[in-house]
């Protein structure tokens, strides 16, 4: 592959992720494996890909500033400016005029003669005059949101919350690529198994604190090792992890998944209590159940019974107090993961929560009757957001005097994490920049 075709590949998934609301990580790993592209270009791909989406505000902002607000650009067009500001400004890799040379090929190839020298025009200006500086905007919401391509009412939502260091803080970690972490298949093979071989096929590797089970990847492509392909670990982030390691299972044990799918959670607590007992997994759409079966049979664990049910409706499924562990890992607005997903930033609106915070509430109040006495929940999101977490807890418990957050739960979280910053009554709210995790909350109640 050329350096124009390279180039024009990144557009195009670009332009598809735009368009299609498609999440960059599928899209990006679906090029990838088509095998379309050289394996020594995948990292510029990838790196170009996720630079643009994750910057995408601060690079609008710097074309705004050379470009007249009259002018209407066609969606490509802006994005080769984009993707090319992206790598002159962020990346040191291609020098400046090897990038405006092929952006002036593409606009020329895709457009016009006009378009290309338009495209030609504004590059060659950013590279003459620098980009503007962002510290004269005085507003510190908005620099913030501008510096780090955030929306601004999201970071005025987490100021509000969390402070404004905080908040900067979190959006610049927000910034950073997404640290892989793995899960061994602990029937198939131990952690130590699997970090030598891992070791041996030159990984750079660390032991996770959040799960025994857990393995941090410095360096390698887990995507490409016999272990993850042959179903001995599965990649899961380590925050996930915590959700089976506190819900305290045993073998033989009735639990219920209520919002299931992919199947990351509902396999780890199948592999807790060794495949025995019974899970019920439940999913809202069809096609996602093909999904937890699938991770189920990968990682050969039987004793995941899936089926597509909205959570709302599971009291004409369940007999009351049938269970003796029940997960609620809710659809939330997933703003712990835009290291990851970082489109998510501009997809979801404030209003969103709203009406998320109510669906999570309903599918609580529908699962707490299936609960046994003394029996635990754990209601977990990967969002950081106090009205989709705190604010759902306390209201859970003010409608629901026969449950409690179980205490127990602060004091056999693991040793590294109980003093997080973010523990407080209803639970633990993980934030990305402390450690080395999506953000993620999660709390567990007790039926008294
Ligand atoms: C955070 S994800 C679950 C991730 C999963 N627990 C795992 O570890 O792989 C939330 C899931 O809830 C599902 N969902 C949304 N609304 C639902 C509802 N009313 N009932 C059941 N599932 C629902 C979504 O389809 C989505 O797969």
């Amino acid at each position: 592959m050329s350096d124009y075709q390279l180039r024009n590949t990144v557009l195009n998934l670009l332009l598809r992720i735009d368009k299609d609301n498609g999440f960059s990580n599928l899209v990006i790993d679906s090029e990838l494996k088509s095998g379309r592209v050289n394996p020594k270009d995948e990292g510029l791909l990838t790196e170009v890909v996720y630079g643009t989406i994750q910057r995408k505000l601060t690079l609008d902002y710097y074309i705004d500033s050379f470009v007249d607000s009259k002018k209407k650009l066609d969606d490509w067009v802006k994005m080769l400016l984009r993707m090319s500001i992206y790598q002159m400004v962020f990346l040191d890799k291609v020098p400046d005029h090897a990038i405006i040379n092929e952006a002036v090929e593409i606009a020329k190839k895709r457009g016009h003669k006009g378009t290309a020298s338009f495209v030609n025009g504004v590059l060659r200006n950013i590279q003459r005059k620098g980009v503007p500086d962002t510290a004269e905007i005085k507003n510190a919401a908005k620099r913030i949101a501008i510096e780090t391509s955030h929306p601004e009412w999201l970071v005025e939502r987490w100021t509000a919350a969390y402070g404004l260091e905080t908040t900067k803080e979190m959006c610049l970690t927000n910034l950073n690529r997404k640290s892989v972490s793995i899960r061994v298949q602990p029937l198939k093979i131990t952690r130590n198994e699997a970090m030598k071989a891992l070791s041996e096929q030159g990984f750079e590797i660390r032991e996770s604190v959040f799960s025994d089970q857990g393995i941090i990847i410095d360096k390698g492509n887990i995507l490409k090792s016999d272990l993850f392909n042959d179903g001995f670990v599965t990649i899961q982030d380590q925050s996930s992890m915590l959700v089976a390691e506190m819900l305290n299972v045993e073998k033989e044990m009735h639990v219920l998944d209520a919002c299931s799918a992919p199947g990351g959670k509902v396999t780890h607590i199948a592999e807790k209590m060794k495949n025995t007992g019974k899970i019920h997994a439940y999913d809202l759409h069809q096609k996602k159940v093909k999904l937890i079966d699938k991770k189920a049979a990968d990682l050969q664990l039987s004793i995941i019974d899936a089926k597509a049910v909205d959570a709302r409706l599971l009291q004409e499924e369940h007999e009351e107090e049938s269970f003796d562990r029940i997960v609620v890992d809710a659809p939330c607005s997933g703003l712990g993961v835009l290291k990851g997903k970082p489109e998510i930033k501009y997809h979801k609106k404030e209003s969103d929560i709203n009406r998320l915070a109510t669906i999570q509430l309903d599918i609580l109040e529908s699962v707490a009757p299936l609960l046994k006495k003394e029996g635990l929940l754990i209601y977990s999101t990967c969002t950081v957001d106090p009205q989709e977490n705190e604010g759902v807890v306390n209201k859970f418990l003010d409608r629901n005097s026969n449950f409690s957050i179980d205490g127990r739960f602060f004091e056999e979280l693991p040793s590294e994490i109980k003093s997080s910053p973010g523990i407080t009554a209803a639970g633990l709210q993980l934030f990305p920049q402390t450690h080395e995790t999506d953000g993620f909350f999660l709390t567990r109640f007790i039926k008294n």
